[in-house]
């Protein structure tokens, strides 16, 4: 077995109002692991991957990632362990007037000083990274749009290529498919999931939907107000783990349905 990449030992947050969002959370995870983490609203997935890039601190226990500890932290160790670490959101997060290249290239930000990006002096080697990130997601054609002229799968392959010009080790996915038709929700799950494997990156992806979880995952980790109550296979869940999940029969709108 490979060394974990991440490691939670025993890993609370309480936010500052007092509410405990995960209750001493113990996981590991290593390279090329593709995972997503499930629960009801609210049920901690965002802080459980917030915490790997510490947009979310710890209030207490331990976490390594890419071999740092990450609680205690200083910000120059933070800015190194963030350059390698990817995330996507919802909400596609890009700069709208900015074309879908000079997006891309953001991704490059944490590896070159401030002055040069503030000037648009991107080393050759950049521009060609951002290039081979868009090729990888096959959107090349699109390099000189604006990023607000592109449907929302399209954007979201825009935020998987900017993610992948940081050259991470690490992708963490925050309901990457919850804005797309199901389709389209399909395409950039199976993206992800090629991308996890064929680059060795281990990818964390918040869901919602259970039937996609275990469609794409490798792995599933379900979250219940905090705890972690289910960590196995995403192929053989039954429908006791749902429950244990839900704290309730599965619905059908945890299910978001066959694509084609
Ligand atoms: N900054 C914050 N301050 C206070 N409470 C917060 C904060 N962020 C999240 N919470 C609370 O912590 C709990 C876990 O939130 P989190 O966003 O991790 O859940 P989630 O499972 O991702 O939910 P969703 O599926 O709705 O996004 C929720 O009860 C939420 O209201």
């Amino acid at each position: 077995m490979p060394e974990p990449i991440v490691a939670f030992r025993d890993v609370s947050v309480t936010y500052p109002n007092g509410h405990q969002a995960l209750k001493s959370v113990s996981l590991s995870f290593v390279p090329g692991e593709f995972i997503a983490v499930v629960g009801l609203s609210g049920a901690g997935k965002s802080t459980l991957i917030r915490c790997i890039n510490r947009l979310v601190t710890p209030t207490s226990g331990s976490l390594m990632v890419n071999g740092v500890e990450l609680v205690g932290l200083d910000d120059a160790g933070l800015r190194r362990v963030r350059s390698r670490v990817g995330m996507i959101f919802q909400n596609y997060n890009l700069v709208r007037r900015k074309s879908v290249l000079k997006n891309v290239l953001d991704g490059r930000l944490a590896h070159l000083p401030t002055w040069k990006t503030l000037l648009g002096l991107y080393p050759k080697e950049d521009i060609a990274l951002a290039k081979a990130s868009l090729a990888r997601v096959g959107i090349s054609e699109k390099e000189g749009v604006r990023a607000d002229q592109l449907s929302g799968g399209q954007q979201q392959r825009v935020a998987i290529a900017r993610a992948l010009s940081q050259q991470p080790t690490i992708l963490l996915a925050d309901e990457p498919v919850a804005s797309l038709d199901p389709p389209t929700a399909h395409q950039v799950m199976r993206d992800l999931r090629d991308l996890a494997r064929e680059e060795n990156l281990l990818t964390l992806v918040n869901l919602h939907f259970i039937d996609m979880a275990q469609e794409y995952a490798d792995r599933v980790i379900g979250l219940r107000a905090g705890e972690l109550v289910y960590d196995g296979p995403a192929r053989g869940m039954q429908e006791a783990d749902f429950e244990r999940i839900y704290n309730r029969k599965i619905r059908p709108d945890d299910l978001r349905g066959a694509g084609e």
